[in-house]
């Protein structure tokens, strides 16, 4: 596939090259200003439910690292918030910074957090995941802000697996993971029509980015940058600055669920 990364050769002021979708009109990610933002009370509350029984495996794919899902069936789902309809979780996967004061891809009046979690979800009235990436209501994917301070032992159990997927195209099984306790305790979310923040760079995320961070510490950030873009017998590099800066609103409205 056309080879593009986050270095200076292949970053993202060069993604424009191979994916001409880079300037388009709905492009991810954005610099959030709240007040800015308009409330929208007709906004349904954000309804997730994560069957631990689904998580499947860990990939290195030489961009971050993911968790992917069984996707068959409706037993893990994100439904209500700003989307009409059922969408289904395939995988979650981070970017970060290489060090703590970047690494987030949204920013909030801003302020950049180390890292930043993203759920993808797609919509079941499409036949599969690749259907619903080309369409404008395909995917849904919820942001968390992961924000430097005490250690996070919920991250605990994906940070113990990355010694197993150090460098790109590594995979291994990754089960009985309940990505429900990676959430704030609070689901209050900014929403916006937006896009993938990886080439391809489609034009079919309902972005939908959590108010509240979680926490994450200085040590586990570590972890994330033991990581490599590089495959085993390439010249070494570490997996970090994985993110997207942000992009123009082009005149897009931004809802909040909260007053
Ligand atoms: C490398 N890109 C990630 C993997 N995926 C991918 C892989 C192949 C094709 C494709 O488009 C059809 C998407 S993905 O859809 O799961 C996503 S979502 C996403 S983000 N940062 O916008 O949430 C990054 C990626
Ligand atoms: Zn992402």
């Amino acid at each position: 596939s056309h080879g593009w990364g986050y270095g200076s050769h292949d970053g993202p002021s060069t993604w424009i090259e191979g994916f001409p979708l880079a300037d388009g009109p709905r492009q991810s990610p954005i610099k959030i200003i709240p007040n800015q933002t308009t409330y929208d009370p007709s906004l349904k509350p954000l309804k997730l439910k994560y069957d631990p029984s689904n998580a499947m495996d860990i990939l290195n794919n030489g961009h971050s690292f993911q968790v992917g899902y069984l996707d068959e069936t409706d037993s893990s789902t994100l439904s209500g918030g700003p989307v009409k309809g059922t969408y289904r979780l395939k995988q979650f996967h981070f970017h970060w910074g290489a060090r703590d004061d970047r690494g987030s891809e949204h920013t909030i009046n801003g302020m950049i957090f180390a890292a930043e979690l993203h759920l993808v979800h797609w919509n079941t009235k499409y036949p599969n995941f690749g259907e619903a990436a080309t369409k404008p209501d395909g995917l849904a994917v919820v942001g968390v802000f992961l924000k430097i301070g005490a250690a996070n032992p919920r991250l605990q159990k994906v940070l113990d697996a990355l010694q197993a997927i150090q460098t790109k195209g590594k995979q291994t099984t990754f089960t009985n993971f309940d990505c429900k306790t990676l959430l704030p305790s609070s689901l209050d979310f900014w929403t916006y029509d937006g896009s993938l923040t990886t080439p391809p760079l489609l034009e079919s995320v309902t972005w939908i980015v959590l108010k509240q961070p979680i926490s994450v510490s200085p040590a586990q950030m570590t972890k994330f940058r033991s990581l490599m873009f590089s495959g085993d017998g390439d010249a070494p590099c570490h997996m970090q600055d994985n993110f997207r800066p942000p992009q123009d609103l082009k005149g897009r409205t931004v809802r909040r669920s909260f007053k």
